[in-house]
């Protein structure tokens, strides 16, 4: 079969290896690092990737071929937990911080998420649209091509409903291909402070069916942690959201440990988010279970605080962890994944190799789309972040500056010398 187009000369290729679920433990230090190769792109998915000069079999006259010269290429980067869709910003949060106010302090004072909520209810749809739209265009820049993308800044259905359907719009609109989470369970709303189980009954009997009938999300989340929902309301809106056919994942483990971890383990979720304060027992069960652990350094960096989950333990006791931005307007105000990924390095210790892991082909299976997404697989979306740099080391050595020069997605040029095309 010809190809399309043939980019070529890279220095080096990362390519993933997808062995059908999740890397785990010492999988997670696998992959193929291809030197000197080209990636030859059929009708928008990969055709062919190897070392040296492209095989004259791919080539005729209509084929374009891209020069890399000395470039790095890797799968489009997955960005796969963000609360990107929001009114206002926090900076008016950072003295506090600053003077060692404690985020759940913050929420229960009616500030952090619930000053958001108030800044989203306000907010018409193409604000919220115009905004989001914005954030994705920084994400690609900085070489990202799928993003998670969850509700939870309306803790009411009109706003809600608002905010997933800017994540269905713009999942049309955008070149980023977007995949939408349904976290109501956010926050205990003004509304229904003291109420919380009722809450969590209005989210399963009104929100959720509705979410459901709309195709509005794919995923249901929650955020269990002291002061905000409890383990056995976690269970039961998971519960009620897995018999509707909802893939789950939880926030657990980010602040305090409560139980958010055994709900994520009992009811297989797809995902645990944060575990900044797992326990080697919790660890174990999520291994066990197999619940991916998408780890979110930017917001132990942000909050100021010093621990990091622990992904090296983790990678030990054969979990498969994801490292992901956590994009939001108060714990991680960013849209720089690779910046993430350097903290990945610097803060957690892990190697270029299984950081890179982590944001490809683990991401792909933390938004459940491993089949289309995710490493260089022939018949795969063309996804493809071209970094200017000679190897894979190179953009965690040179930090906290945009190292991607261009982006493919779905075959076609996205982002070029660093511009959106
Ligand atoms: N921890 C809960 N939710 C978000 C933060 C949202 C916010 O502060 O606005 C998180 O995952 O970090
Ligand atoms: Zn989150």
């Amino acid at each position: 079969m010809k190809a399309d187009k043939i980019l070529t000369n890279f220095k080096q290729i990362f390519s993933p290896i997808d062995k059908g679920h999740p890397l785990r433990g010492s999988q997670m230090s696998e992959a193929n690092i291809i030197e000197d190769g080209y990636i030859a792109i059929k009708d928008g998915k990969i055709l062919k990737i190897d070392s040296g000069k492209p095989a004259a079999e791919l080539i005729d006259d209509k084929t374009e071929i891209i020069d890399y010269t000395g470039k790095m290429a890797t799968p489009g980067l997955i960005d796969c937990h963000t609360h990107l869709v929001y009114g206002g910003s926090r900076e008016n949060e950072f003295s506090k911080k600053l003077n060692g106010v404690p985020y759940l302090d913050i929420l229960a004072q009616g500030g952090g998420i619930l000053s958001t909520v108030n800044s989203t209810r306000q907010a018409s749809f193409d604000e919220l649209y115009n905004k989001t739209n914005d954030l994705l265009n920084e994400m690609v820049i900085h070489g990202v091509t799928t993003v998670e993308a969850k509700s939870g800044y309306g803790l009411n259905w009109e706003t809600e409903e608002r905010q997933l359907k800017v994540v269905e719009k713009l999942n049309q609109d955008h070149v980023i291909n977007l995949v939408s989470t349904f976290m109501a369970a956010h926050a205990i709303p003004p509304e229904y402070k003291g109420k919380s189980d009722e809450f969590i009954d209005l989210v399963i009997e009104e929100m959720l069916p509705k979410v459901k009938a709309e195709h509005l999300a794919e995923f249901c989340d929650i955020f269990c942690e002291t002061g905000v929902f409890t383990a056995a309301q976690s269970k039961r809106l998971l519960q009620a959201a897995k018999d509707l056919g909802f893939k789950l994942r939880i926030h657990a483990d980010e602040i305090d440990s409560i139980g958010g971890v055994d709900v994520a383990a009992e009811l297989n979720a797809t995902s645990a988010e944060h575990l900044m304060m797992i326990t080697n027992e919790g660890i174990d069960k999520l291994s066990q279970a197999h619940v991916i652990g998408n780890l979110l350094p930017g917001t132990t960096f942000s909050l100021m605080e010093d621990t990091y989950a622990p992904a090296k333990k983790m990678i030990e006791k054969g979990m498969a962890i994801t490292l992901t931005t956590d994009s939001n307007p108060g714990s991680c105000p960013t849209a720089n994944l690779q910046f993430i990924m350097q903290l990945g390095c610097f803060m957690m210790k892990l190697t270029p190799i299984q950081i890179l892991n982590a944001v490809t082909i683990n991401a792909a299976y933390s938004v459940c789309q491993a089949d289309k997404i995710g490493s260089f697989d022939e018949g795969k979306n063309a996804d493809i972040t071209i970094f200017d740099a000679p190897n894979i080391d190179y953009p965690f050595y040179f930090f906290a500056t945009n190292l991607v020069g261009s982006v493919y997605k779905d075959g076609k040029l996205v982002v070029q010398d660093r511009q959106l095309v």
